[in-house]
């Protein structure tokens, strides 16, 4: 069995553990992200804190299942900043309509992991990134939305900063680990200090 468990069905953590060449195990968390989001932001938590919050519940859900493991959870959440909270689009045409909102303006993206063992938090880091979208034409969008989709549809801000959202921004503040979904170097330091990662 596996010291170190991954709980994301997200590829793109999946792919920066691999690339870090940690030996480790994914499953699916299994947490209602959706009631709890809503139940943080009627509390007027900040889309940060419910980074952290949903980070670990679900590290905390499977780690409480299997004794001993350290279970990684990840969120990653986009702040517009005039307050508002965007999720992943649920159609090509709410990924039009996120992309509208982004441009022409800047967006802070926060991506929190969380680490527990035997159902209890034992470490966490929250990393922060600021993105400049640049004006985007209808035209744009619709091309942009229609070659993407398949990719976008999987993450919080209809990019994939890797891949084609090069084409979108001006400018960007961060790493680009953050903005793929996880505070990886403060999350490699500590798994090297745990001995779950070569040192
Ligand atoms: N590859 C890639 N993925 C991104 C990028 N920006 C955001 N994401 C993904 O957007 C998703 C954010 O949604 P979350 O709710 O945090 O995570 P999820 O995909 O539902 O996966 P779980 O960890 O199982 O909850 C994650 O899968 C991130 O990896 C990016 O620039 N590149």
């Amino acid at each position: 069995m596996t010291q170190l468990l991954l709980a994301s069905q997200s590829s793109g953590r999946a792919a920066m553990l691999r690339a870090a060449g940690l030996d480790f195990e994914t499953t699916a968390a299994h947490v209602d992200e959706e009631a709890l989001t809503a139940s943080l932001l009627a509390a007027g938590q900040t889309p940060r804190n419910i980074a952290d919050a949903l980070a670990e519940a679900k590290a905390v859900k499977i780690s409480s299942r299997l004794p001993g493991v350290t279970v990684i959870g990840a969120d990653s959440t986009l702040a517009l900043d005039d307050g508002a909270m965007l999720t992943k689009p649920e159609s090509p045409e709410d990924a039009a309509g996120h992309l509208r909102r982004m441009a022409g303006a800047r967006h802070r993206l926060f991506s929190a992991a969380v680490a527990a063992r035997d159902g209890a938090p034992v470490w966490r880091a929250i990393g922060e990134a600021k993105l400049w979208m640049r004006p985007l034409s209808e035209a744009f969008i619709a091309d942009y939305v229609a070659r993407e989709w398949d990719s976008i549809r999987w993450t919080v801000g209809c990019y994939e900063i890797e891949g084609a959202g090069v084409t979108l921004f001006d400018r960007v503040e961060g790493d680009p680990w953050t903005i793929i979904g996880m505070p990886m170097l403060p999350l490699l330091a500590w798994l090297r200090a745990t001995g779950l990662a070569p040192s």
